[in-house]
């Protein structure tokens, strides 16, 4: 029978914990209303007792996103009165708010971080319970490092929290040290023993991926009687992080066979969930972490591109839609083959080739994507253009599309403190159009001046820069979002020059823009 797996998102407290993702309460609160659409079961949404920045951001979250009884909102607390009295203040304005106390068990926590003996670090557990439990009926006892601990103390502690009244017993791998195998044999025998002692108590697990091995110990968890897993978007957290919330439940979601479980989580949110994290943190998604990562769900090779169009599960086991994207990618590069590019060209309307012309165009197909990496729809429109003109004396309905296109001939960018300005020069069809602006720096100054060329009302919304390769001659790639009638484009260049890799990027999606919106009608 199929059992429910309660999600608990740390995003906004242990993935909160990399350097440099601090989060402003106004981000924390847009995160934690994002995650509510995701339909997580439990936030953890901060450490109150840290500052008060995240004591007001726990409270405004407890107020404004834990007023529906479809969520928890917890916050973390050392087995210390005050940290307990910061928690319970912050959360208790949630409908359904929780206790988080955390308290090492292994002996290397119990005599070297505290200097204590382990029946005194007992003690403190349950004394902390017993106070959290006069202040909320809902408390979870967090067992620090319990993968590295003696295994009988950890019993011991788990028995004595739960007489002194946690609801919810945490079994955290803290510093990723765990093995699937292994991991999976001490909750099987922490289940055994905890369904004996109260079948109420809720057993969950918190792992992290300093072995890589987060999600499967995770997922091992679960397979051996794990209800609860605390998780966070793309997987942030203390050093390598913690078990990503998306795999996890992916992996629950694709495999509910072997798993016999199932999630809540609205699984549609999980790109805008993703992205708005990775924005907000500064955080970028490694491009092929698996669910989020941009080529998750790319395929670039020929092989590959032709499988997927014959049937798609012979490579693909999620379908995009199913997380919130619009379909799968095929990317034409030079490592695609004859059946993508002539899907690709099908689905522009043109098919009017006969086979020996299309494999003179593929050749033709092949140097451009050796030469520009990827190649994009309008490419392929000038591409025909070229072909026809050349074997057939520019006599097809095909040969003024491109001179709809723009090309970059020129650019000049000036980069100052007061004016930032740019002047581009650009081609469409045999005209040179030149366009000048100034900006807020030298980019915006840049994408200005080849706004006003093109004319076009269209808003940039995300631009990222970085380096694909070392050294001097180090290409910097850009990636950009456009939107544009309320459709987003997505376009990416690299060039040794950033500006030109800027500027090429950003015609590349006026030039999509001009494909899907602009050209004449065939
Ligand atoms: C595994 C985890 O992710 S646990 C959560 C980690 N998160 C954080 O640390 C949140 C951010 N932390 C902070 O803001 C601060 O460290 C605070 C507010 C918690 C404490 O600050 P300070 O009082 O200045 O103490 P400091 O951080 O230097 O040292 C930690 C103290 O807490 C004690 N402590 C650590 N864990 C616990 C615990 N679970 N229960 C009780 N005491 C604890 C340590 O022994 C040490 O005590 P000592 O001063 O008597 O030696
Ligand atoms: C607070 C606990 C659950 C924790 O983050 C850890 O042990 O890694
Ligand atoms: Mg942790």
């Amino acid at each position: 029978m199929s059992r429910k797996i309660w999600v608990f998102d740390t995003t906004l407290r242990d993935g909160e914990q990399v350097p440099g993702a601090k989060l402003n309460v106004y981000e924390k609160l847009e995160v934690a209303k994002q995650l509510k659409k995701l339909k997580v079961d439990m936030i953890e949404a901060g450490f109150p007792s840290s500052s008060t920045g995240d004591f007001n951001a726990v409270k405004e979250i407890a107020k404004r996103i834990g007023n529906t009884d479809d969520v928890i909102i917890t916050a973390l607390a050392r087995a210390v009165k005050s940290d307990i009295d910061a928690v319970y203040n912050s959360v208790k304005y949630a409908k359904n708010p929780l206790i988080h106390i955390v308290l090492g068990t292994s002996d290397i926590h119990v005599e070297k971080k505290f200097g204590k003996s382990k029946n005194q670090i007992l003690d403190i557990g349950v004394d902390a319970v017993k106070y959290a439990k006069t202040l909320l009926p809902e408390v979870q006892y967090s067992t620090e490092d319990a993968s590295r601990a003696d295994f009988e103390y950890l019993w011991k502690t788990i028995e004595a929290v739960v007489k002194a009244g946690a609801t919810i017993i945490n079994i955290p791998d803290t510093v990723g040290f765990a093995e699937p195998q292994e991991f999976g044999e001490l909750i099987h025998k922490i289940n055994d023993r905890l369904k004996n002692l109260n079948d109420r108590v809720l057993l969950s697990v918190h792992c992290h991926n300093d072995l890589g091995m987060a999600t499967a110990n995770t997922l091992a968890a679960i397979k051996n009687g794990a209800e609860k897993v605390e998780c966070t978007i793309n997987g942030i957290g203390e050093r390598a992080g913690n078990a990503s919330l998306e795999e996890v439940v992916m992996a629950v979601h694709t495999r509910s066979e072997i798993y016999q479980a199932f999630t809540n989580i609205n699984t549609k949110e999980i790109m805008n969930t993703s992205r708005m994290v990775s924005g907000f943190m500064g955080l970028d998604v490694q491009v092929n972490k698996a669910i989020t990562g941009e080529n998750a769900f790319a395929h670039s090779s020929g092989i590959h591109q032709d499988g997927l169009i014959k049937s798609r599960n012979t490579y693909e086991i999620i379908d995009p839609v199913t997380v919130g994207l619009d379909d799968m990618e095929l990317i034409l590069t030079a490592r695609s083959g004859r059946h993508a590019v002539k899907t690709a060209f099908e689905k522009l309307g043109m098919n009017q080739f006969s086979d020996s012309e299309f494999e003179e165009i593929f050749v033709d197909f092949l140097e451009l994507a050796d030469a520009k990496k990827e190649v994009y729809n309008h490419d392929l429109y000038v591409m025909i253009e070229n072909f026809y003109k050349k074997v057939k004396g520019n006599n097809q309905d095909i040969s003024h599309y491109s001179n709809n296109f723009y090309e970059l001939i020129d650019l000049q960018v000036i980069s100052n403190t007061k004016f930032p300005s740019a002047s581009v020069e650009l081609k469409k069809a045999d005209q040179i159009i030149k366009g000048t602006a100034i900006g807020s720096g030298p980019i915006d100054a840049l994408y200005s001046a080849i706004m006003n060329v093109c004319d076009l009302d269209m808003k940039l919304i995300q631009y990222d820069i970085r380096s694909v390769s070392r050294g001097k001659e180090a290409l910097g790639k850009v990636k950009i979002q456009i939107e544009f009638k309320g459709e987003i484009y997505i376009a990416k260049a690299s060039d040794t020059d950033i500006l030109k890799a800027s500027a090429y990027a950003y015609i590349n999606a006026i030039n999509s823009i001009v494909v899907d919106h602009l050209l004449p009608v065939k």
